[in-house]
């Protein structure tokens, strides 16, 4: 369904309550179907985490989990492990070319039998579940660190746990440390130095956990609040003092753009408090999720941008980069991209009632709602967002946007 957003001027002061982070809800739920005294809360409404939760109960052979990377990723390690069973682990037209050689050549080395079922190097795979005997492996790190922890997290299961050497530079590094986070708090050792991480053979002490609320969504907040007026203040929650995810970022990056972030207990509040504006330059490796964010906000501020580190972001929910300079010069910017980089160019002018394609991508459609502050939106398919964020179009009406569906 298509949608159009009228030009709008958001309230002085909004409250939002965000759902649970989608990555640790996923590692969450997965270490929960390996310690089911795992209890947990705020677990994620998103799409990725309900396909995970019905995927890790189903006794099904084909387990199809759409656009979910995280669950894929995810579950190719799981089911690995469930000795004896055979599963088929499919998903989305775009999920079949997303790779996933990585991770299946190093489960592989490890003892996993895992085929392919249509094209060398990515899903739809056929798994067929066995106890691992072996504990040391060596990968690339520089594709998708979601690899990297799906090994992680089934380590403990393993009968000497895991030794990961990483092979060349690491990409996404704060979801590795999420996922080291996350086994360390329920009792698993852990340690990683230099390229090496170790998961030592340890008993898990399971106990009650609450997710924190998700990062990369707070960023369309931060986004809108970059946009109003001096003044606006948006409260977010529920977030936590010290957050395991990297997009917390979020809180130095928007300072460039006038926007104080004040924590008080359990949520964050967002307060636009300064309109000078100065061309950004930013390496967003280590934040690959907030990089259209961050693109639009610049594009609606007329800042120019230069953003590196983007070459994960060519095997996401579509191509970012291209969806990126097609959508953005739709509505009159000027962007040049490589196959790792973004350059934004001055924008004088943002072109009213263009319609912006979505293809897929729960992100696109999400970054591209603030130009409804300037202009009139088009946001085509815009149901995709349930990817991460169901509630999205209603949170963003009750801070005063104008939808009509
Ligand atoms: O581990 C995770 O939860 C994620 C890791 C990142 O992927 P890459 O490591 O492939 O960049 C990120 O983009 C994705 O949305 C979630
Ligand atoms: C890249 C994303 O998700 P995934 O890789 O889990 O599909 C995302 O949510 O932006």
């Amino acid at each position: 369904m298509d949608i159009t957003l009228q030009q709008s001027t958001i309230k002085k002061q909004s409250s939002i309550e965000i759902t649970g982070s989608k990555s640790e809800s996923n590692r969450l739920l997965l270490l929960q179907a390996l310690f089911p005294e795992i209890e947990l809360k705020n677990v994620s409404n998103s799409d990725d985490s309900n396909l995970m939760t019905k995927a890790l109960s189903s006794k099904d052979r084909v387990v199809d989990i759409h656009h979910a990377g995280t669950a894929m990723r995810f579950l190719t390690a799981y089911f690995a492990v469930q000795e004896g069973r055979e599963t088929i682990l499919t998903g989305s037209k775009r999920m079949k070319e997303r790779p996933i050689k990585i991770l299946v050549d190093a489960l592989r080395a490890l003892g996993a039998e895992i085929d392919y079922v249509e094209n060398e190097g990515f899903p739809p795979i056929t798994i067929h579940g066995k106890r691992l005997s072996k504990n040391k492996v060596s990968l690339h790190a520089n594709v998708s660190s979601q690899y990297i922890s799906a090994l992680l997290l089934i380590a403990s299961k393993l009968e000497n746990g895991i030794e990961l050497t990483l092979v060349g530079e690491i990409t996404s590094v704060p979801y590795i440390k999420m996922t080291l986070s996350l086994l360390n708090e329920i009792g698993i050792e852990t340690s990683f130095k230099n390229n090496v991480i170790k998961v030592h053979p340890s008993k898990a002490q399971p106990k009650p956990l609450t997710v924190e609320s998700d990062w990369s969504s707070a960023s369309y907040f931060f986004s809108i609040v970059a946009i109003s007026d001096v003044g606006t203040e948006i409260t977010l929650s529920s977030y936590k003092e010290n957050s395991l995810q990297g997009d917390s970022c979020l809180v130095d990056i928007y300072k460039h753009f006038g926007v104080r972030t004040v924590s008080a207990e359990n949520s964050i509040l967002l307060k636009k408090e300064s309109s000078e504006i100065k061309p950004l330059v930013l390496d967003l490796k280590n934040a690959p999720d907030i990089a259209q964010t961050i693109v639009v906000t610049c594009f609606i501020l007329g800042v120019p941008c230069d953003l590196t580190g983007l070459h994960t972001l060519k095997i996401k929910e579509t191509d970012r980069l291209v969806a990126l300079k097609t959508e953005l010069e739709k509505l009159g910017g000027s962007v040049e991209i490589t196959d790792k980089s973004l350059h934004l160019k001055v924008s004088k002018e943002i072109k009213p009632m263009v319609s912006i394609a979505t293809y897929n991508d729960h992100r696109m459609a999400m970054a591209f709602a603030p130009v409804a502050m300037k202009h009139d939106v088009i946001i085509e398919d815009a149901g995709v967002v349930s990817k991460s964020y169901p509630t999205f179009w209603d949170d963003l009406e009750s801070i005063g946007f104008k939808i009509t569906k």
